[in-house]
């Protein structure tokens, strides 16, 4: 992907107003628990979590393979429904999903059938937008994520790498105020994987969008987010909340700088399985460390503003 990304202030008037106009992208789970199946069958995905998202915040959610991380996003992204609580981006309830949260899968979900433009212009399209205005925004997202050269191919023709920035752009083209998005790069080989998060940062500063991240990979959390929220085990809550003050912009030689390794360390402790961890005597559940205790401070410079989009 292009690491130079086209500046969208031409297209605000595809915006809505509201994100045009204000911080949007809020989200807010309150006291949400996740239970799948009835009865006997039974089973809890999601303990009871509570949540304050804010606008423009890139969070990551980290933790053990069937913890319940995409469970909790897809509440947000409202494919999955509480079983008790209540999920609010930007003071809606979410009751399924829409527009407002651009969701981008590990299998890249593509239409296979379809070509990158039309890939592309498919949510603009469904939400009745003209030719002309559909045509448009393809273009400037397929500038974007530098596929300009493929818009007439058809997925099967590129790359994972290369499916995965048709998949962001797609996600990206409803001009969402929130991205969803489910260890999207789990499938891609190592290298590509970097240079794709470089790029995502790249497009979350352009956008000043809200992203919650689920990924495995502690490191990447790291690299990414301004929070790390880390679950427990099966089932899932949200037991660290931890607060990466890393200076931003954050590059590629960022990664070897000394800073990091003890943020890994720090993350890793705190992700490990604890079984001697403290619990709630009434509960049992693990106890919820303050995020003012978990934050730890490797450059004290605070992060790089954030453009404006109005
Ligand atoms: N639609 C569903 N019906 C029944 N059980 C489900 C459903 N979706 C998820 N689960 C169960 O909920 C639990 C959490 O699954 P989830 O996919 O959210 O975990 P995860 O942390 O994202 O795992 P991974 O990192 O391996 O993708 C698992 O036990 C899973 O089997």
């Amino acid at each position: 992907m292009n690491t130079q990304v086209v500046s969208l202030k031409e297209h605000i008037p595809h915006r809505s107003r509201a994100l045009a106009q204000k911080d949007c992208g809020h989200i807010v789970i309150e006291d949400v628990e996740i239970t799948f199946g009835k009865g006997v069958s039974a089973s809890q995905a999601v303990k009871r979590t509570s949540l304050d998202i804010r606008p423009g915040e890139f969070v990551c959610i980290l933790g053990p393979s069937g913890c319940g991380k995409s469970t909790l996003l897809n509440s947000i992204a409202g494919y999955v429904t509480p079983s008790s609580g209540t999920v609010t981006v930007d003071g809606n309830a979410v009751t399924g999903p829409g527009p407002d949260r651009g969701m981008v899968f590990q299998q890249y979900s593509l239409f296979p059938w379809k070509t990158i433009r039309d890939n592309i212009a498919f949510g603009p399209r469904v939400a009745g937008r003209s030719n002309v205005e559909c045509s448009s925004i393809a273009n400037t997202f397929l500038e974007m994520v530098g596929l300009s050269k493929f818009a007439d191919k058809y997925p099967a023709e590129l790359s994972g790498g290369m499916q995965q920035r048709v998949g962001i752009a797609r996600a990206l083209a409803n001009y969402p105020s929130v991205l969803l998005m489910d260890e999207p790069f789990g499938a891609l080989d190592a290298q590509t994987r970097l240079m794709m998060q470089e790029n995502l940062l790249s497009l979350w500063s352009e956008f000043g969008i809200t992203v919650v991240f689920v990924t495995h990979d502690v490191d990447e959390a790291i690299f990414l987010a301004d929070r790390v929220l880390v679950m427990s085990a099966s089932p899932g809550s949200i037991i660290d909340d931890l607060h990466v003050t890393l200076q931003r912009p954050r590059s590629r030689p960022w990664r070897r700088a000394p800073s990091l390794w003890s943020s890994r360390r720090s993350v890793s402790s705190r992700s490990a399985p604890r079984a001697s961890r403290p619990s709630n005597s009434r509960t049992g559940d693990p106890c919820f460390v303050p995020s003012s205790v978990s934050v730890w401070c490797v450059f004290p410079s605070p992060r790089a503003p954030r453009r404006s989009m109005a």
